[in-house]
């Protein structure tokens, strides 16, 4: 088998890193997120059930893990290919789509939208949060997950001889299971063996992303291939910020177009304000971290899409980028970010 070693790999098959060009590096683009339903409060429960309306957009931008239909993504691949065209217009090269074993991954479709589209699309090996794990993965030894999370890289997955590109996002709940600490070994002996990047989902508390660095160093891994994704919702002060910065994983600003006034995940944590986002990305290129930092939309609901009145894929390029010019972070500390960081972690070792 060809050595990776050098190369970025879509679902279309390897292709020189040169060629990504701006790179979202972490998005969903076909996901079934009925995994995180959360019921809504008393006397909200119709609301739940219907179709989306302009009359109930407001409430489930709100509430989006409360409306069923909105956590269906993979039902909406014509308007996400309509997506990618104007994200591809706009300047975009890349996607790295972040679906995992137990949120739908669908390997067939990513391909096809890579087909069609022209954007470079690069799919994620591994496996989602414990509550998604089958018992059969629950069951399995760290050597058993690795041997699965390499097929993936090196064969294909789900059946199919479409290979994934990444590990991730790879989830983490806080307090992290038992099985989820055997997913995040295997993590770190499939990136050794393959020099493979890898991107994690933490648990939500601040403690969560120090947890996981220092299980994937002591299993191997190599910290300057992961990324370690949602810093927006994870570490909200700055000098903890600065001290997570200092152990040398990719920093991942990646809720772009997120905000609502009450996190449903996490009501403790106020959902930081795109303006809040730019602000902290910006003290970290201040302290000399440019070369980490990284910047995604996760869009993972259907209400986040343009056809559902969201920012969509291309919110980035258009909207943030300026902004960012605004504050005093400039093209060339830009460029970094959205081009050569993403390049440098998605090439193999
Ligand atoms: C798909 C996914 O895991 N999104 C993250 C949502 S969260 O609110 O940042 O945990």
């Amino acid at each position: 088998m060809p050595s990776l070693r050098g190369k970025a790999q879509t679902v279309l098959g390897p292709v020189e890193p040169e060629h990504l060009g701006y790179t979202l590096t972490h998005e969903h683009l076909a996901m079934d997120y009925s995994c995180s339903f959360s019921p809504p409060s008393p006397g909200q429960e119709p609301l739940s059930d219907g179709p989306i309306e302009m009359k109930n957009l407001f409430w489930i931008k709100q509430n989006p893990y409360s409306h069923k239909e909105n956590l269906l993504l993979y039902q909406e691949t014509d308007a996400v290919k309509e997506e990618l065209l104007r994200f591809k217009a706009a300047g975009g090269g890349t996607i790295v789509e972040n679906t995992t074993t137990g949120i739908g991954r669908d390997m067939n479709t990513l391909k096809k939208l890579a087909e069609e589209t022209g954007v470079h699309i690069i799919a994620g090996a591994g496996f989602y949060v414990d509550s998604t794990h089958s018992s059969q993965t629950q069951a399995m030894t760290v050597e058993q997950l690795t041997g699965i999370i390499v097929d993936e890289i090196l064969k294909g997955a789900d059946g199919t001889d479409i290979k994934c590109g990444v590990v991730g996002e790879i989830g983490c709940s806080w307090p992290l299971t038992q099985s989820e600490h055997r997913v995040l070994q295997a993590t770190a002996q499939a990136q050794s063996q393959l020099g493979c990047p890898i991107i994690i989902h933490p648990g939500r508390h601040s403690d969560a992303p120090f947890q996981l660095i220092r299980i994937l160093q002591e299993a191997g891994a190599d910290v300057s291939k992961t990324v370690m994704s949602h810093l927006d919702r994870t570490i909200c002060d700055t000098k903890k910020l600065l001290e997570f910065a200092e152990l040398g994983c990719y920093l991942e600003y990646d809720l772009f177009g997120t905000e609502f006034l009450h996190y449903q995940f996490h009501p403790d944590t106020d959902m930081p304000s795109d303006n809040d986002r730019i602000t902290r990305i910006r003290i970290l290129v201040d302290e000399g971290y440019e070369d980490r930092i990284l910047m995604a939309h996760d869009v993972h609901t259907k209400h986040r899409l343009m056809k559902y009145g969201g920012h969509g894929y291309s919110h980035i390029l258009k909207n943030i980028v300026p902004k960012m010019l605004i504050r005093g972070i400039s093209q060339d500390k830009i460029d970094k970010i959205l081009l050569a960081n993403p390049k440098r972690w998605l090439t193999f070792k």
